[in-house]
């Protein structure tokens, strides 16, 4: 998910700061609501990490200040789990104590891509940081990713890295 090193000029060519990764800020509007309201009778039920998920090999431990989600598949008989993504509340001291939320960890299974869910996750993401009091949600990504990201509503904000 971060900068590979085969993407990066050679030394030879790196000027003395080069931008390899794209901090965006979270600007979206558009609620979740309007598509859960169309999930009825959809079989893809986006859901928290639960403890039992250990057992089918997911990392289930997350404190108060973390939110994992994971889209599941409910009309396979195993359930499969297609997609997932977290958001982690930091307290910001020099906001007095104000919250930033951080999205992180999005990935979709490669055979379920292309079909709206890794937004789904990142847009329930968003509506659960707003819920927490969240003044601003910011992600990292890699710069071939900024256009997925403008799609789920974030605005880049340049982060230039030695
Ligand atoms: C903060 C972070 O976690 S950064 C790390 C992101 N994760 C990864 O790189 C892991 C590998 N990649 C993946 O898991 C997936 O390809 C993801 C998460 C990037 C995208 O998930 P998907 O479920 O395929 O995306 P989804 O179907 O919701 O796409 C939403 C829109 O973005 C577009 N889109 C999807 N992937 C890309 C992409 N790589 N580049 C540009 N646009 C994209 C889709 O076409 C769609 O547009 P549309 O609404 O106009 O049709």
């Amino acid at each position: 998910m971060r900068s590979k090193k085969k993407d990066l000029p050679s030394k030879r060519e790196t000027p003395a700061f080069v931008p390899t990764r794209s901090r965006t800020k979270m600007t979206s509007t558009s609620p979740e609501s309007a598509a859960a309201a169309g999930e009825t009778n959809d079989p893809i039920h986006i859901r928290r990490l639960e403890l039992y998920d250990h057992e089918r090999g997911f990392l289930a431990a997350q404190g108060h200040d973390h939110v994992i989600l994971v889209a599941e598949d409910t009309s396979a008989p195993e359930r499969r789990i297609l997609a997932t993504g977290c958001l982690f509340v930091e307290r910001k001291f020099l906001r007095g104590g104000g919250k930033v939320g951080h999205v992180e960890d999005v990935v979709v299974d490669a055979a379920a891509r292309r079909r709206g869910l890794g937004l789904r996750i990142v847009r329930r993401l968003v509506e659960i940081a707003r819920d927490a009091g969240c003044y601003k949600i910011i992600l990292d990504c890699t710069l071939e990713l900024r256009a997925y990201y403008a799609k789920c509503g974030s605005e880049p904000q340049q982060d230039f890295q030695r």
